[in-house]
């Protein structure tokens, strides 16, 4: 086949091209983005622009669409939202001076883990890179954000094969965007987990090299300007290097600028932090709501009052990463306090913190070589409020609100710091116009008298006729010459010119250009340069500006390091202030932190039900939890009564205590939990391929195997999702498993329907029985809402189910087939397992729960047996109920 021969443009293009095939290529074809072949069908489709082609009468036309270069970011964010890169090819020299084709090169390669532009981001989420690892030992991650600079490393021991669970949820927990795996883990045992994991993920593949220890120590060190890891603890650790470095060598090879805002790598182990898994986190609506999935109706909206947007990213790490350090803890709290006790000058922290911008991403950008000069504006308007915020925090002991230690041990360190970024804001100050636009290369960047040379180009294209009136007075005066004036025409520019009879006086370095009949027309060689700096003063202008503009933006990306740094500090002070206001506004008190292993929560409430319930008021409720009389809670009750709520509001009480919070409760001593386990609700996981019962399962299993004695687990209703007697069994047996765990046992909240498994009272000492009280009359029943001693027997099914709106006939067919089933005498079901009887307790009872299966009769054993439960609405129920019912008539 005959190779078809190339224009020099599209010969160039696919050369390109050939660089980075897994990416859409932006071509810049003057103030256009254009995109070909394959990438133009692509991006057509999904940017609805229309599919044009570039040689239409060939044919075998290429296809082509495009983009205008000033509205890109939108485009580029639509296609980074659909799961593609984009590489951005730029023109890199001045095609008026280019020989032939202009020069391009892609200056950047965005993708959804390696974005930057401010449009593309969300102000309030870390857009983070995850880089996964294994060696022969451990399975390690690395999580970067260059949009801040932030970059943390853990690493988890192998026990097995795969990659542990414990590592991808972590890796699950960070919301990452985008995912790197060595091309070795395509065909390793753990990829289907890891594929499960981030399905929604974008994966990328980097050769196996860029993970190797030696490869990646180097790009490491080179990173940080450092001969070894040893300063930022991960000298020995092996999968914390792997990952990291290949982290690293994405983001170089991706950004292809200056990366040096990623100046240090932070280690962390996941035991520093309670442990909360991903599906905790979505039972317990923590970020988002469970319906929804939106912030609203999650604890995060309750509690994030930040001002800024790092504060609005930190706080939610701090709701993922409660802690289990004491003293931490209690730093935090303090903190809060002191800001409670200084009302007005919480306000005014509110207040300056506000003209705060958003230092880490403006940092970034300007150390990145990307930042414009609105960019510079506000970091010179968020840097100028320093001084006052530093005056207003002295007042306060903490030091995560008056700055002690940042930037070093002594109060010098931090007075240089605050000075050094308020000189950096005077600098952008006296450089950058108030009024400058977004563009960088037309001009209106640099003020008046910042650089002589400018003020000098600036005058020219300001006052180009006030310099050629002055000159002409100027002319006039030195030869003498009233008829002399300075004109302009196309073909000579500006010229003198004097009456044929003054022209023969005219000083000699006058150079004549042209006689007419009245007059002689001359210039001068000075005349010729002003001229020419006229004429090309608003080039050179519009390039000395980009040029000091770069200047000063290169002497701020010398000092990105300090930005950073008091960017994490505004940030934990946001913070800090954000959840005094919660405190304040929803009346939280500040727990106490106790090492007595004990839960201790009086009139607590849930923070984000409390917010919501309509009509009705918020009842509070007191819980106490030991290790030695009352560690397992049995709460029953009927639906709706309020089992499901009590059992969450205590969960996120303790971790807002341990994320550093006040908490929604009239008093609370909290001991320090390590994990918060729950299974709550029926969460359908159709989606994901698996059945409510096994999710429910999984969930169960989870907690069995990993739960400590310094563990809180809130289970909501086990077994639910299987038959009565199986379900039943499995929540009596987990009971007693969790009441027995490693002979001492883990605090557990436990709500359930099973009535049998209150005897479980009788039988082991530290589970003890409660319940959600209802008041009944005239057979209908008002809720309570209040946690009271003692197990209840009576589900009020058919109330509730009155409430909802279920119509009376099927409530009046549901009470008689109660009626009736209560009145037969059943068999007594067997208990799931033996039960020893302790001396002076009560008799048994099957209470509630009726025995309907008539040893003798087949067919409704058959029925039953058939019949699945977890798919039914209650409405189907009934009906099969009444099924039920007419077959024993019969
Ligand atoms: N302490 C309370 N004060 C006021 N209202 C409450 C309280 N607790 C719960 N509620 C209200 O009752 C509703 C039902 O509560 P919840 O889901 O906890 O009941 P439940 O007993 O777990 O029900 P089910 O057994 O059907 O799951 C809540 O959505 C809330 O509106």
């Amino acid at each position: 086949m005959v190779e078809k021969k190339q224009t020099p443009m599209m010969a160039q293009y696919l050369a390109i091209k050939e660089t980075c095939q897994d990416a859409i290529l932006f071509y810049r074809m003057g103030d256009f983005y254009e995109m070909f072949l394959e990438d133009a069908v692509k991006a057509a489709g999904i940017l609805e622009i229309a599919l044009t082609s570039r040689n239409k009468n060939d044919p075998d036309p290429v296809p082509m669409c495009g983009v205008p270069y000033k509205a890109a970011d939108l485009y580029i964010a639509k296609l980074i939202e659909k799961g593609c890169k984009v590489a951005v090819c730029e023109q890199v020299e001045d095609p008026a001076q280019a020989k032939g084709l202009v020069k391009r090169e892609i200056i950047r390669v965005i993708t959804p883990g390696m974005i930057l532009n401010d449009s593309l981001l969300d102000r309030e989420t870390n857009n983070f890179l995850v880089a996964i690892s294994k060696t022969p030992e451990h399975a390690g991650l690395a999580c970067i954000d260059i949009s801040t600079g932030s970059f943390t490393t853990c690493q988890v021991k192998r026990t097995s094969g795969t990659i542990p669970y414990a590592l991808l949820d972590e890796a699950l927990k960070l919301s990452p965007k985008e995912v790197l795996l060595p091309e070795s883990f395509k065909s390793d045992p753990a990829m289907a987990a890891i594929r499960k994991t981030f399905s929604h993920v974008e994966i990328t593949y980097l050769d196996n090299y860029t993970f190797r220890p030696d490869n990646a120590r180097q790009l490491l060190t080179e990173q940080f300007a450092t001969r070894s890891l040893e300063g930022f603890g991960i000298e020995r650790m092996q999968a914390c290097i792997c990952a990291a470095g290949a982290a690293i060598s994405y983001v170089r090879d991706t950004q292809l600028s200056d990366t040096s805002h990623i100046y240090k790598v932070i280690p962390y182990n996941l035991n520093d932090f309670m442990v909360i898994d991903d599906r905790s986190c979505k039972n317990l609506e923590l970020l988002t709501n469970i319906q929804t999935q939106s912030p609203k109706g999650s604890l995060i909206q309750i509690l994030d009052k930040t001002v800024t947007a790092m504060g609005g990213r930190l706080i939610k790490q701090w709701v993922r990463y409660p802690l289990v350090d004491k003293d931490l803890i209690q730093q935090r709290l303090h903190a809060i306090e002191e800001l409670i006790d200084a009302p007005s000058t919480h306000q005014t922290l509110g207040y300056l913190l506000k003209s705060v911008y958003d230092l880490e991403r403006l940092g970034s950008r300007i150390s990145m070589g990307q930042g414009n000069a609105r960019d510079m504006l506000s970091l010179k308007n968020s840097l100028s409020v320093l001084p006052v915020l530093f005056k207003e925090v002295e007042i306060f002991e903490s030091p995560i609100l008056n700055g002690d230690g940042l930037n070093g041990a002594g109060t010098d360190e931090k007075q240089a710091l605050v000075e050094g970024l308020e000189e950096l804001a005077q600098l952008i100050g006296k450089a950058i116009r108030e009024d400058a636009v977004h563009v960088l290369n037309e001009g209106n960047l640099i003020n008046d008298g910042y650089s002589p040379e400018l003020d000098e180009l600036l005058s020219i294209t300001r006052d180009g006729k006030s310099w050629i009136a002055k000159t002409e007075k100027k002319e006039k005066e030195s030869t003498g010459l009233s008829s002399l004036k300075i004109k302009y025409n196309k073909v000579f520019g500006y010229f003198i010119e004097v009456s044929k009879a003054q022209s023969a006086q005219v000083p000699d370095h006058y150079i004549r250009k042209q006689t007419l009949v009245n007059a002689e027309r001359f210039i001068t060689q000075e005349m010729k340069a002003v001229e020419d700096t006229i004429f090309n003063a608003q080039e050179r202008r519009n390039a000395l500006e980009y040029e000091i503009f770069c200047t000063v933006r290169e002497k701020v990306a010398q000092r990105t390091k300090d930005i950073l740094t008091m960017a994490q500090f505004i940030a934990a002070m946001d913070v800090v202030q954000g959840l005094a206001r919660a405190a304040v506004e929803n009346a939280y008190v500040k727990p106490d932190i106790n090492d007595d292993r004990h839960i201790d929560i009086q009139d607590g409430r849930h923070p984000v039900v409390e917010k919501l319930i309509q009509g009705e008021r918020y009842v509070p409720n007191s819980i106490f939890l030991d290790d030695t009389q009352c560690q397992q809670i049995l709460i029953t009750g009927p639906n709706m009564a309020g089992k499901s709520t009590v059992l969450r509001q205590v969960a996120l009480t303790v971790l807002m205590a341990q994320m550093g919070s006040f908490v929604p409760a009239v008093s609370a001593s909290i001991c320090i939990t390590d994990r918060i386990f729950t299974r709550v609700g029926a969460l359908d996981n159709l989606s994901s391929g698996q059945s409510t019962f096994m999710v429910e399962m999984e969930e169960t299993a989870n907690i069995v195997n990993n739960a400590t004695e310094k563990s809180l687990v809130i289970l909501d209703e086990i077994g639910r999702g299987t038959s009565t007697y199986d379900g039943m069994s499995i929540a009596w047996a987990v009971a007693e498993y969790l009441h027995d765990l490693n002979g001492k046992g883990v605090k557990t909240l436990f709500a359930t329907h099973y009535h049998e498994l209150l005897q479980l009272e009788e039988i082991k000492p530290r589970i003890k029985n409660y319940n959600i009280a209802v008041k009944e009359f005239n057979d209908n029943i008002v809720f309570l809402r209040s946690l009271v001693k003692g197990g209840t027997n009576r589900s009020y099914g058919i109330q509730v189910a009155r409430l909802a709106g279920v119509p009376d006939d099927i409530i009046d067919l549901a009470k008689s087939v109660l009626a009736s089933a209560e009145h037969h005498p059943m068999t007594p079901a067997p208990l799931p397992v033996p039960v020893k009887k302790k001396k002076g307790s009560k008799k048994q009872s099957n209470s509630g729960q009726m025995n309907l299966f008539g040893p003798s009769d087949d067919d409704l054993r058959q029925m039953l047996h058939n019949v699945d439960i977890a798919q039914m609405t209650p409405l189907d129920a009934l009906n099969f109920l009444n099924e039920l019912k007419l077959k024993v008539e019969a």
